[in-house]
């Protein structure tokens, strides 16, 4: 009798159905399976990487945090989940991303670090006349074409390589969504000037990431990211005014940043 009565008061609401279900397109499934069985295991060591001031991959799975993407696809399947991690993201807020601002005048696109292309497909579908080439480390790109891009999604192409230490091609515009926040200042100036190089004159670079305010005083959501930036990368978030300098320290111009109301803001600078 009484399991009956269970059986009749337990259903998913209209939002777990759209947010939790696995085979929603909204799902946020994949993010909460990573937090749950990655990110959570590592913040076990919150006390000891505040007091290193780095990466608790040793502590938490017993791997060097040295180099930090090997440290993340330290199996396939630990990648494939990262990957699906990272994708789900944009299902709920990628099209304010490559809407806020006016992204047309720029045709080719490089994504650096562009991963499963979930922003990727967000721009072609935005802008008729652009093409994106996401530029990812090979065995990213071997999965993505194989379980995240099909061939055809149009206008998006690939490049195995490694942004720090391959030639970046010329284009007009670089997206570096969620990468500079992994990195320390040195490589972050390393990179953006390389690209800076890349960039044809009047094109630009898009900084996607979550900002802290001045005062690093909040949002929340930014000081935890950050935090966990410390446990997982070399990286932290950063404030406007902090990519401001960055940008400006690699030869960018006309710098600015807008606050999307979503998860990602976005700052767009030009050469
Ligand atoms: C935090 S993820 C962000 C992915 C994607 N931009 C997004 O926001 O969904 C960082 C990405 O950078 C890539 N990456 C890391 N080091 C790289 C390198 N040296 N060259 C190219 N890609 C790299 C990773 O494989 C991963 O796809």
């Amino acid at each position: 009798m009484w399991i009956f009565s269970l059986q009749g008061h337990y259903s998913n609401t209209d939002v777990s159905t759209l947010y939790l279900v696995k085979s929603s397109p909204k799902t946020l499934y994949h993010m909460i399976t990573y937090y749950s069985q990655t990110t959570y295991k590592l913040w076990h060591f919150l006390p000891e990487a505040i007091r290193e001031g780095k990466s608790q991959y040793e502590r938490g799975f017993g791997i060097s945090s040295k180099e930090v993407f090997e440290a993340i696809y330290r199996s396939e399947e630990e990648m494939l989940k990262f990957l699906y991690h990272m994708d789900t993201i944009w299902t709920i807020c990628g099209k304010d991303i490559i809407q806020a601002f006016d992204l047309s005048v720029f045709c080719s696109v490089y994504d650096l670090g562009g991963c499963t292309g979930g922003l990727a497909k967000h721009f072609v579908s935005t802008y008729n006349e652009t093409t994106v080439t996401i530029m990812d480390l090979p065995s990213v790109v071997q999965t993505a074409k194989k379980k995240f891009v099909t061939d055809e999604e149009q206008r998006i192409h690939f490049l195995e390589g490694d942004f720090f230490n391959d030639p970046i091609p010329e284009a007009d515009l670089f997206v570096l969504a969620r990468i500079i926040h992994d990195w320390t200042e040195e490589k972050c100036l390393n990179l953006l000037r390389k690209i800076y190089q890349s960039c044809r004159p009047g094109g630009g670079v898009l900084l996607v990431e979550v900002l802290l305010n001045e005062d690093r005083s909040g949002p929340l959501t930014s000081q935890l990211f950050s935090l966990n930036m410390l446990i997982q990368t070399e990286g932290r978030e950063r404030t406007p005014t902090e990519y401001t300098k960055l940008l400006a320290d690699s030869g960018f111009r006309d710098i600015e940043a807008k606050v999307t109301g979503k998860l990602y803001d976005v700052i767009l600078a030009r050469k």
